[in-house]
């Protein structure tokens, strides 16, 4: 786990692109400035080019898109892989609706995403296999998460951050698991669509290791959720979503290294299990 990622994070700022949907943009937006990014969002084709050359990363949110937006999911993605800029994707209810079943998948084979984000759900559909959904959500379900999110990162060569109250990120080998959290973040509306970003921003700060930025951005969701959740003055959802704001932007190493419960199975190991 490398915890410097987060100073860097701070000292670079990176300009992180966002197609967002219409229900958290804002805390998206807010989210990844509070961590110390820079949040540009944008719903117009003909500036995407000027703006993906002043950006450090992209994330294309599936959430809530017209026929229109797919186009310009479909160019900013594609534009993303030209410019060689880290691509991040959550695609928000593929499970649940089919005709994201049928575009997702699609628009994948359009463009490169580096890393996908979503909830067990999500990556499960992505990756070829049954796992129950209740619209944005994940529902329960029997399998095997971590196997699940390794054959999707094969399947689609990339980071996948599998997200829930244990959250794993592999690149198809190596394997990391998360377990801090709070059910809090599974009440707000939104805490995956934010990890996506910080996926992105870390990512923007870490071309080169994907798979430590994907670790980093999971780790510093859940851990400030968790520290959020314990403040004195969260009473529930409402006080929860302004405590998170306030723990993305507090958060240091120290606290990370103090609050971080996780697992790591490198390539080598997990190759032979
Ligand atoms: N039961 C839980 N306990 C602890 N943390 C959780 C729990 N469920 C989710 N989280 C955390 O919430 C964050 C978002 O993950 P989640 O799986 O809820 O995303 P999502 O379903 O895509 O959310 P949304 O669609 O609302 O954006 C992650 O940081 C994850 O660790
Ligand atoms: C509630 C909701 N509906 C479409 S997108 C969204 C936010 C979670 O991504
Ligand atoms: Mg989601």
């Amino acid at each position: 786990m490398n915890f410097q990622l987060l100073d860097t994070l701070r000292q670079i700022k990176p300009v992180v692109l966002n197609i967002s949907n219409f229900v958290t943009v804002q805390d998206v937006a807010n989210g990844l400035s509070a961590l110390g990014a820079s949040p540009i969002m944008s719903e117009e084709s003909a500036e995407t080019e000027d703006i993906v050359q002043i950006s450090q990363a992209i994330q294309l949110n599936f959430g809530a898109f017209t026929t229109e937006q797919v186009a310009h999911i479909k160019k900013t993605g594609q534009l993303g892989n030209q410019y060689q800029l880290p691509v991040v994707v959550d695609p928000v209810a593929v499970s649940s609706i089919n005709y994201r079943h049928q575009i997702i998948p699609q628009l994948l084979q359009e463009f490169h995403a580096d890393i996908i984000r979503g909830n067990t759900s999500e990556i499960a559909t992505l990756g070829g296999f049954s796992w129950q959904a209740k619209g944005i959500d994940s529902a329960d379900g029997k399998g095997d998460r971590r196997f699940i999110a390794m054959q999707t990162a094969q399947k689609y060569h990339c980071i996948i951050i599998m997200s829930g109250a244990t959250d794993i990120i592999t690149n198809g080998t190596a394997v990391t698991q998360i377990t801090n959290g709070t059910p809090l973040l599974q009440v707000h509306v939104g805490s995956g669509d934010l990890l996506s970003s910080i996926s992105a921003a870390f990512a923007a700060v870490s071309p080169h290791n994907l798979y430590q930025a994907a670790q980093m951005a999971a780790l510093v969701v859940a851990v400030s959720g968790e520290l959020a959740a314990q403040q004195q003055s969260t009473l529930g959802p409402g006080t929860f979503t302004a405590a998170l704001l306030d723990e993305l932007a507090n958060i240091n190493i120290q606290d990370l290294q103090q609050t971080a419960h996780y697992q790591t199975q490198e390539e080598n190991n997990a190759a032979t299990n």
